[in-house]
């Protein structure tokens, strides 16, 4: 049952002032994940001054946790630093199956096995906006596989989820529109939070960019207040692990290179 959107009750922090980038990690035991397979998972249903200091936007705390995005100045793949081993990279996808320009090219480069998944998913299953899509580390053998011009081997050592939102069907003069999309946004990030709490316990830490802020067109602030408004479910840190499950949706770090 994906958690539930409460009404946006936005309250900005000091929306102009960033501080220094985090340098915390969350550490957890990094298990494998017996129900994946490497394969992915799909799920029917269905800041700002970016100077190199990070800004912490919450909103206002109730019983009820959602979502807090803390954002930090710098390029998604390195700032504020590597992401660690188990670490989930979620981006704003197509349900077209091309990861063809912007972040999206650069997901294809370093992560072909995952493109390779993303790709077959939309073809095998026809996703809909609203939706999402969990893909594990892929094991040594499956990630040489064939590449797209990509980084090939690297991609298992690495050890990083991919998340994909679907919150366009289209793209280019195809995507949908900017209500479209935030809503598709906001449906897909819940779905995704539901699908890291039954099959994410290896995930340590969630990053982002600024989706849908780019190609898809769609205004930063309205982006983060839906994503600010999906409901995490309070306490479930994941297998008994010291990080994972649903809990570690509940802060994003949000990269922003601009
Ligand atoms: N390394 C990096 N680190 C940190 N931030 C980075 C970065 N690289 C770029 N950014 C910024 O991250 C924001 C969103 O980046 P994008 O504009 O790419 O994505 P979007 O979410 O608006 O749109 C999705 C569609 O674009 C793709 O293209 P195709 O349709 O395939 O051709 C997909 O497939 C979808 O369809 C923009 O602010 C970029 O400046």
């Amino acid at each position: 049952m994906p958690p539930k959107r409460k009404p946006t009750q936005f309250q900005d922090q000091d929306q102009n002032t960033l501080k220094q980038p985090l340098r915390k990690r969350t550490r957890s035991q990094t298990k494998a994940d017996p129900s994946s397979s490497n394969q992915p998972t799909s799920i029917r249903t269905p800041k700002e001054d970016t100077s190199s200091r990070e800004e912490k936007t919450s909103p206002s705390t109730s019983a009820a946790t959602t979502i807090t995005l803390t954002l930090v100045r710098g390029d998604l793949f390195h700032d504020p630093h590597p992401p660690p081993r188990g670490a989930l990279l979620l981006h704003a996808c197509n349900c077209t199956g091309t990861w063809g320009a912007g972040i999206a090219k650069a997901f294809r480069i370093q992560y072909p096995a995952a493109y390779r998944a993303y790709r077959s998913h939309c073809l095998d299953n026809a996703p809909e906006p609203g939706s999402a899509l969990l893909i594990p580390p892929p094991s040594p053998a499956s990630s040489s596989g064939g590449s797209t011009g990509g980084g090939g081997g690297g991609e298992a050592d690495r050890g990083h989820y991919i998340g994909c939102l679907f919150t366009s069907r289209g793209k280019g003069k195809t995507k949908d529109s900017a209500a479209a999309i935030l809503e598709a946004t906001g449906r897909a990030m819940g779905e995704l939070v539901g699908r890291v709490g039954e099959v994410g316990e290896g995930v340590t830490e969630v990053r982002m960019p600024r989706i849908n802020a780019g190609l898809f067109e769609v205004p930063w602030e309205e982006t983060r207040r839906v994503v600010e408004a999906v409901e995490v479910p309070a306490g479930d840190s994941g297998g008994g692990g010291e990080g994972g499950g649903t809990a570690v949706m509940g802060r994003i770090l949000v990269v922003a290179r601009e």
